[in-house]
């Protein structure tokens, strides 16, 4: 294994070893506190142009699992068809792997997907830089070449339009009620989990307008990045709510954009929520759910327009869970519903979205 140092932006340096693909890489730098779900979360598209950092000290020791195709074209245990972070960070790699669905090795998928990934950082220290001082951007350097330095930006790139669908992808055609699902780099869980309850979905490139077709409902996904570089979906969200009152639910990017169109800026977290164990409370209720959670940006609540109010909030940092329209059946959460990974108690999310379309 080549030796590596982890550089951020404010001179900090971590020392450990490569274990995946052997490349220089720069991004943003974040932490994810969760135990599991490296699979899900490497595919997840919404860590694009993110160094993962995971907290959890042990990884890699349930493999991967087979890159398999569901009929309907959903990865049947991944959450995109590809990696989609720029790099993962642990503690203690394990060489060693058991797993009754695993086939490959963390160590093999990450070489095979050409992502770096390091071993042998503290990454409870990394963390705790993090969070004294908020995310940074990063870069991992080879200790045999490091004048080979990469650079890259996060703030204000639109990663939305790199990761989503180039055109309209049918799912579950003919089933009863049509959603048309906004791919601003959406998990496959929220796909299967509109399938499930036995719509038809509609999934469309992150800036078509689709207010004039013919739908039930409209959900927005999640996506990487900025959500203000993403002004093209605000307008059309915009008009299709000028124009009908059909019901709306988004889910993380889906919030913000939601957000947006009803008047709200969004600003970004210090270091953000990328967890299993997330907080939030129903506003008018004493309910708590525990959540998942993965997002850098949220939407500033105090800045909604008169007809909206919020739905969650976040009990350790009271930042906005999700919002609703007083009238009408729009309603989002910050937080992931779909779970994958993750605890999954908040799943009558997509339930009451199904109900309001009849
Ligand atoms: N998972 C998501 O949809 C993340 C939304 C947005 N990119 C953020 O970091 O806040």
């Amino acid at each position: 294994m080549k030796n590596v140092t982890l550089v951020l932006s404010d001179g900090t340096k971590f020392h450990g070893q490569s274990f995946g693909y052997d490349a220089p890489v720069a991004g943003e730098v974040v932490f994810n506190t969760a135990m599991t779900g490296y699979p899900e979360s490497l595919t997840d598209p919404s860590y694009a142009g993110q160094l993962m950092t995971l907290t959890y000290p042990l990884v890699g020791n349930y493999g991967v699992p087979p890159f398999s195709v569901e009929p309907n074209g959903l990865p049947t245990f991944m959450e995109s068809d590809k990696i989609y972070a720029s790099a993962i960070i642990v503690a203690d790699y394990s060489e060693q792997f058991s797993h009754w669905n695993a086939v490959e090795s963390l160590a093999d998928w990450l070489k095979r997907e050409h992502v770096p990934g390091i071993t042998g950082i503290d990454t409870r220290q990394l963390t705790k830089v993090l969070r004294e001082h908020g995310v940074m951007m990063g870069k991992i350097i080879f200790d045999d070449d490091p004048d080979n330095i990469p650079s890259a930006n996060y703030e204000g790139v639109n990663f939305v339009d790199q990761v989503s669908c180039k055109e309209v992808v049918r799912y579950n055609e003919g089933a009863g009620k049509r959603v048309v699902l906004v791919d601003c780099g959406v998990k496959a869980n929220i796909i299967r989990c509109l399938i499930e309850r036995g719509v038809e979905v509609v999934r469309v490139p992150w800036n078509y307008d689709y207010t004039d077709m013919d739908f039930d409902g409209l959900f927005l996904a999640n996506g990487p990045g900025d959500p203000d570089t993403c002004q093209d979906a605000v307008d059309i969200i915009r008009k299709q709510m000028s124009q009908s009152r059909k019901p709306i639910c988004g889910i993380c990017m889906g919030n913000q954009l939601l957000g947006k169109a009803a008047g709200a800026s969004i600003y970004k977290l210090k270091y953000g929520h990328r967890s299993h164990n997330q907080p939030v409370r129903l506003v008018g209720s004493e309910k708590c759910y525990i959540t998942s959670q993965n997002h850098g940006y949220a939407v500033d609540a105090h800045t909604l327009g008169q007809d909206w109010e919020e739905l969650f909030v976040n009990m350790n940092d009271g930042s906005n869970e999700g919002i609703r329209h007083k009238t009408n059946p729009w309603f989002t959460s910050q937080f992931h519903p779909e779970a994958c990974s993750g605890p999954v108690d908040t799943m009558f999310m997509f339930d009451r979205f199904v109900e309001t379309l009849k």
